[in-house]
């Protein structure tokens, strides 16, 4: 059941956002900007994953960054949990996205030299848990390993593990944490089509297991159509399809 504060605040909300990155200078010398995002309004959904697609350069990445908390729009607001981020020191934003947000990129950038089990208590022990806790969070991450599918995997090292696997250590690393937010950009970008659909079904599953708001940029629209959800981006703006 969903708690109190659920029911009325929503995990992840971008109002208004505008994001403008620095470009150069024009002819007489003046800074130009280049505008990334445009006014654009979107409510993450608890337990819903939501595709994110749009041509390239339409500010597909850049829509993550913010929603990430790595970049701070140039305007708008940014609400995680209903709190507005934008104002936050790097010190919050480092906590926020540390305890909040599962971030996974197109390439899982694993340690080579750890297993696949270490890999995810490293997670744990950069959040600072020593002792006790680091062997509480071996067995989760163990647990976490099974539920991705790794059961037999736990203690193979990077090159040991297939790409379809790497990627799936990436997404029970990201939810070591116990995330309310998941990113995902183009988590399928290096995987072959099987690979790449049994990764999106992952994603849907922990969504849904997890009561996650989970967004995937995606370039290819047959996983965008197995999403929830689907959010098309053009030219910094957004739009719901789905
Ligand atoms: N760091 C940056 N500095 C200046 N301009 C940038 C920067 N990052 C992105 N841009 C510009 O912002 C716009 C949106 O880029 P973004 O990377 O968000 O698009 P995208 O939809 O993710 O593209 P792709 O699918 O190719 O990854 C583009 O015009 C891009 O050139």
């Amino acid at each position: 059941m969903d708690t109190f504060e659920n029911q009325f605040t929503s995990v992840l909300e971008l109002r208004d956002v505008t994001l403008e990155y620095p470009d150069g200078v024009d002819a007489s010398g003046n800074p130009t900007t280049v505008r990334a995002l445009d006014g654009v309004n979107f409510t993450a959904e608890q337990g819903a994953l939501t595709a994110l697609i749009g041509q390239s350069g339409s500010g597909k990445s850049s829509m993550l960054s913010v929603a990430s908390a790595l970049i701070t729009p140039t305007s708008g607001q940014v609400l995680v949990g209903g709190r507005d981020i934008t104002g936050f020191s790097d010190k919050q934003l480092a906590a926020l996205r540390r305890d909040e947000i599962g971030i996974i990129f197109q390439q899982p950038n694993l340690i080579e030299s750890l297993t696949a089990v270490e890999q995810l208590v490293l997670a744990e022990h950069i959040r600072g848990k020593r002792g006790k806790e680091l062997k509480a969070a071996r067995v989760h991450a163990k647990e976490l390993l099974e539920l991705v599918g790794l059961e037999g995997a736990a203690n193979r090292r990077v090159h040991q593990l297939s790409g379809g696997q790497r990627q799936r250590v990436n997404i029970a690393r990201a939810l070591m944490g116990n995330p309310r937010v998941l990113l995902a950009d183009e988590p399928t970008s290096a995987l072959d089509h099987d690979r790449s659909v049994a990764i999106v079904e992952l994603l849907q599953r922990v969504t849904r297991e997890f009561n996650l708001a989970s967004i995937m940029v995606t370039h290819d629209v047959e996983f965008a159509d197995a999403a929830d959800r689907v959010a098309v981006m053009a030219d910094g703006r957004l739009t719901l399809t789905k």
